[in-house]
């Protein structure tokens, strides 16, 4: 059974706008450090700057790594934080997330762990791409089935598949063995609906973007960096990037078309540990 969607009766000929956020790996502790970064100040920063941009936006998206320490209380942080943003959010699990204390603590008057949104001439679908016990994703059976019938419920609507881990390599050798393993077969499948304009994520803690030729017309590919601490691009080894926390902004377009851009925390007021060699 296909579960009901949220749907946001917004004109067909609207364009959508979306601000998505991720990987802010809070603690239970207001106090609470990752490699060397406040994730709880440089999450205030990311919303601060959001806030500053008076950007119309008609949705949050949290992908994942809300919490590092699994505790209830790093969820209510959450939704405490991004509160002052008054935007809906919809979330999904990363590979830091417990889903059960989540969905128990991400709670909220406009917070949803639902996993689809109608909006405007978009329908938005949130996936569960984590493996209990593991960094590295796969998407299940079961979230195919889920892609399948959404897009059978709604045949006309424009589609952006958002998940948590990356379907396709990032070029960090370290990174990549903890992708969605069986993203190449995701990726082929999902080339044949042509619904299907983008795929959105987060897991890898930077920015990339590409475009892949589908059966129907092109594809987007996003990654989007972390609230937190950032990984440096093209390294085989762990490392880390002294650039910024981020967060992406999104425009989705009636045509199915869409414009996209991450922006950053400005100054240089997050520095991480330059050593550090995991987590
Ligand atoms: N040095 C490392 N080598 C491999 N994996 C790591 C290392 N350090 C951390 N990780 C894992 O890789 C994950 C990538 O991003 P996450 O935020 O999911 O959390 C990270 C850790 O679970
Ligand atoms: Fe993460």
């Amino acid at each position: 059974m296909l579960k009901e969607a949220i749907t946001y009766s917004i004109p067909k000929d609207h364009t959508v706008r979306l601000v998505q956020i991720t990987d802010p790996h809070l603690f239970a502790d207001a106090e609470g450090h990752l490699l060397g970064v406040n994730t709880a100040s440089s999450l205030k920063a990311v919303v601060s700057t959001v806030k500053a941009l008076s950007y119309p936006a008609d949705l949050l998206l949290a992908t994942g790594d809300i919490s590092q320490d699994f505790s209830a209380q790093s969820y209510r942080n959450f939704v405490e934080a991004v509160a002052p943003l008054h935007l809906p959010c919809h979330y999904l699990p990363g590979n830091h997330d417990d889903l059960r204390i989540m969905t128990l603590h991400m709670q909220g008057k406009h917070v949803y762990g639902q996993q689809r949104v109608i909006v405007g001439n978009w329908q938005i679908i949130l996936l569960d791409s984590t493996v209990h016990g593991k960094p590295g994703g796969h998407l299940a059976e079961s979230q195919f089935a889920l892609i399948r019938k959404a897009i059978a419920a709604e045949p006309d609507k424009h589609v952006l598949l958002v998940m948590h881990h990356n379907p396709i390599h990032v070029q960090c050798t370290w990174l990549d063995q903890h992708w969605m393993d069986n993203g190449a077969e995701f990726i082929a499948e999902m080339a044949s609906y042509p619904q299907v304009k983008g795929m959105l994520w987060g897991h890898v803690h930077q920015a990339l973007e590409q475009t892949i030729t589908g059966q129907h017309g092109p594809i987007n590919l996003m990654a989007t960096p972390s609230t937190c601490i950032q990984f440096k691009p093209l390294s085989p080894y762990f490392a880390l990037d002294m650039v910024q926390p981020g967060y992406r902004l999104l425009e989705l377009h009636a045509d199915g078309s869409m414009q996209t851009n991450v922006h950053r925390v400005p100054g240089e007021r997050f520095s991480p540990d330059v050593k550090a060699s995991g987590y």
